[in-house]
């Protein structure tokens, strides 16, 4: 059942992942109660590399520095002296000095200035400005920059100008930029910690900045705490002495338990990458501000178990088996993206019943695996693989037995799917009878002739190739009775799984001659990564054709997989959609926009919903947008919501019985 109500809009949210079971106070547990600051707390801010993502004066010196031979020279002196002085190499009244005379700047490069910085705010300043504004009263910017182009940005979100403390500009009569007014505090060293005790700030004070003299508050004695601002630089220096480590100013809010534009900081979602994912998925994440960690190949059940710890994404390919217990070790996964088609790898039942929502790529490859097949029936069916075997030990045999076209031979797909029909179309294009039998109706492309059953297709086919997905009642399918009923001489390919074919009586088909030739691309045991050997009774015969599970391995493949399986994890990450999944009940959700949105996964029993409503009616919340969608297993409750509500309705949520996960957007 789908039920829909109107208004619902656009958001940029993280996931508040909390299972209803786990013993840690999960982020989506303090939403609501997330409020303003304790009255007397203030918040000390850094504005170069923190309130914006750049040092001013590096821009200052881009726009300054125009049409001098030497601007890339003197703009690279600039930023190293910066570096130098941010963590704290040599004085900041050093770095000043040495800046300001290499720059060369006037007044008249001020407004461009200004307007560049206004394009390079820090994105989680620009999406925390309500908090910029709500609390102006108790933030202070405390920078070594200048005044002249910091009030313009700052106050534009709300910061009050009276509460900017930073150096101010000299003039000469001409309006050259000569040096900064040296009775300010801040253009001394400590200067920081001189203001800061001058301010006398009555209160806890929490200092968040990418440099060494920010740190000194705290040093001094006069912050509670130091927070690291990582958005847009890492200063190791810098991190080593922090109290804390703020990868954007949601992580800081988060932490404080203070009202953020996002429910859980992207910051902090992790996000861990096997087998070799194509960088194009690592970007997308890393784009998306999460922590993303790869690792080239497949992992066993323990070392997936430890890996897996504190992740709430997990992707993988083919060969990661994430099994039960992995699934059950797992303390915050949310979602598992296989980046392939198959999924047979991973236990779905559990994470079903664990409110784990998988997603695969059902079409991305599957154009390569239909190209691979079919250069390899011409080259079996033409016997090459052992000729040119041959020609590389020097033997020219030139003969045209056992070699034949594929024109007018009939072809028989196990497995109608989106490869097994691909590959019917293409085969007929080459003039070839296409036979197919699935265990589904399927409908018959083009001239393609339906088999009512295995057996049939088996005995009229002079190439057989197999097409069906992984499921566990597929193992074996082609065993010693299947290739009995082959003709003699047939043409045998399996790209798809290789536990569906009986590899020792491949191997006594293939002695035997009963199979001619072999491509096969997939089996029972694959090595983990390329460094393990590649142990096979099928290595070594003739007129085979063995590739290393490569079907769907091609560039552009693999590239349209790490754009597509992303996708899906984001749209379920931000916006609860489940469009797609594997396991799931499949909701296409509209973008989100000014409301909470409350996600509520539950066992499919009677009367949840009604539950879930009856908690809503109490509480009197006006419900903007409601949808459900079921499963046999699982029921998926999304309710969007005005923001303000209670606590209590959220632990009342969590607390409906045969409740597997919930969690909040916003
Ligand atoms: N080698 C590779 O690199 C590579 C790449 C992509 C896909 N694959 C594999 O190829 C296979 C096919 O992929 P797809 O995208 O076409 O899958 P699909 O799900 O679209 O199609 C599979 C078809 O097989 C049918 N089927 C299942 N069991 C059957 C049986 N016992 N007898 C007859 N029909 C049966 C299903 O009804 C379905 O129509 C999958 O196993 C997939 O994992 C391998
Ligand atoms: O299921 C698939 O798509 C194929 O088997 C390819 O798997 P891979 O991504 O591990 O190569």
């Amino acid at each position: 059942m789908l039920t829909k109500a109107p208004n619902v809009g656009t958001a940029d949210q993280g996931p508040t992942p909390t299972d209803r079971n786990s013993a840690e106070r999960g982020p989506a547990e303090r939403g609501p109660a997330d409020r303003g600051p304790a009255d007397q707390t203030y918040f000390v801010i850094d504005f170069d590399s923190t309130f914006t993502k750049v040092e001013a004066l590096d821009v200052l010196g881009e726009i300054s520095l125009i049409g001098r031979p030497d601007r890339d020279d003197v703009l690279n002196q600039i930023k190293v002296i910066t570096d130098r002085g941010m963590s704290g190499e040599i004085s900041l009244a050093e770095s000043l000095r040495l800046r300001l005379g290499l720059l060369n700047a006037h007044r008249d490069h001020l407004p461009a200035l200004i307007e560049t910085l206004m394009g390079k705010i820090s994105d989680s300043f620009q999406r925390n400005k309500t908090f910029l504004t709500e609390n102006a009263d108790r933030i202070y910017i405390v920078s070594s920059g200048f005044k002249e182009f910091i009030v313009p940005i700052v106050t534009a979100l709300g910061i009050k100008e009276e509460h900017v403390f930073a150096n101010t500009f000299e003039f000469d009569e001409a309006g050259n930029i000569t040096g900064c007014d040296c009775d300010n505090p801040l253009s001394t060293d400590k200067g920081k910690v001189k203001l800061i005790r001058d301010l006398n700030l009555d209160g806890d004070v929490y200092v968040i900045g990418d440099g060494y003299t920010d740190y000194e508050i705290r040093e001094a004695g006069l912050a509670n705490k130091f927070y690291a601002f990582t958005e847009n630089v890492v200063r190791p220096k810098v991190i080593e002495k922090a109290d804390s480590i703020s990868p954007s100013l949601d992580d800081f809010l988060f932490e404080n338990k203070l009202s953020r534009s996002q429910s859980y900081p992207k910051s902090r979602i992790n996000v861990l990458l096997l087998e070799n994912v194509h960088p194009v998925a690592v970007q997308l994440f890393e784009q998306e501000g999460f922590n993303v960690e790869i690792r080239k190949g497949a992992l066993d059940e323990d070392e997936l178990i430890q890996a897996i710890q504190g992740v709430h994404i997990l992707g993988i390919r083919s060969k990661t088996q994430v099994t039960r217990r992995v699934i059950d070790s797992a303390n915050k996964l949310m979602t598992i993206g296989a980046f392939c088609i198959g999924t047979n790898q991973i236990d779905l039942e559990a994470c079903t019943e664990k409110g784990i929502a998988v997603f695969n790529a059902p079409y991305s490859n599957t154009r390569s695996v239909v190209e691979l097949a079919i250069g390899e029936i011409i080259m079996l069916i033409r016997n090459i693989v052992p000729k040119s075997n041959l020609m590389h030990q020097g033997v020219w045999d030139k003969s045209a037995k056992n070699s034949f076209e594929v024109r007018g031979k009939k072809l028989g797909l196990i497995g109608y799917g989106n490869i097994g029909t691909q590959l019917s179309v293409v085969a007929e294009a080459l003039g070839m009878e296409v036979y197919f039998y699935d265990v589904v109706d399927k409908l018959a492309l083009g001239n393609a002739r339906k088999c009512k059953s295995l057996d049939e297709l088996l005995a009229v086919s002079d190439i057989i190739s197999l097409h069906t997905d992984g499921r566990k009642d597929n193992k074996n399918l082609i065993s010693y009775r299947e290739f009995g009923m082959m003709k003699n001489g047939v043409i045998f390919l399996n790209l798809s799984r290789g536990h569906i074919v009986d590899i020792p009586a491949l191997v006594d088909a293939i002695e035997r001659g009963k199979v001619a030739g072999a491509g096969i691309d997939v089996f029972p045991y694959e090595p983990k990564t390329n460094q393990e050997e590649f142990m096979s009774d099928l290595r070594n015969l003739p007129n085979v054709i063995l590739t290393p599970h490569i079907g769907g391995s091609t560039e552009e493949a693999q590239e349209n997989i790490g754009n597509f399986v992303p996708g899906k994890l984001l749209e379920y990450i931000n916006n609860g959609s489940t469009y797609g999944s594997v396991n799931f009940p499949e909701l296409q959700l509209p973008l989100l926009k000014g409301s909470h949105r409350l996600l509520h996964i539950h066992a499919n029993v009677p009367g949840i919903l009604a539950q879930i409503n009856n908690i809503f009616g109490k509480y009197h919340i006006n419900i903007q947008g409601q949808y459900l969608k079921t499963t046999e297993q699982i029921g998926y409750v999304i309710t969007d919501i005005a923001k303000d509500y209670s606590d209590e309705v959220v632990q009342e949520l969590k607390n409906i019985d045969n409740t597997i996960k919930f969690r909040m957007l916003y």
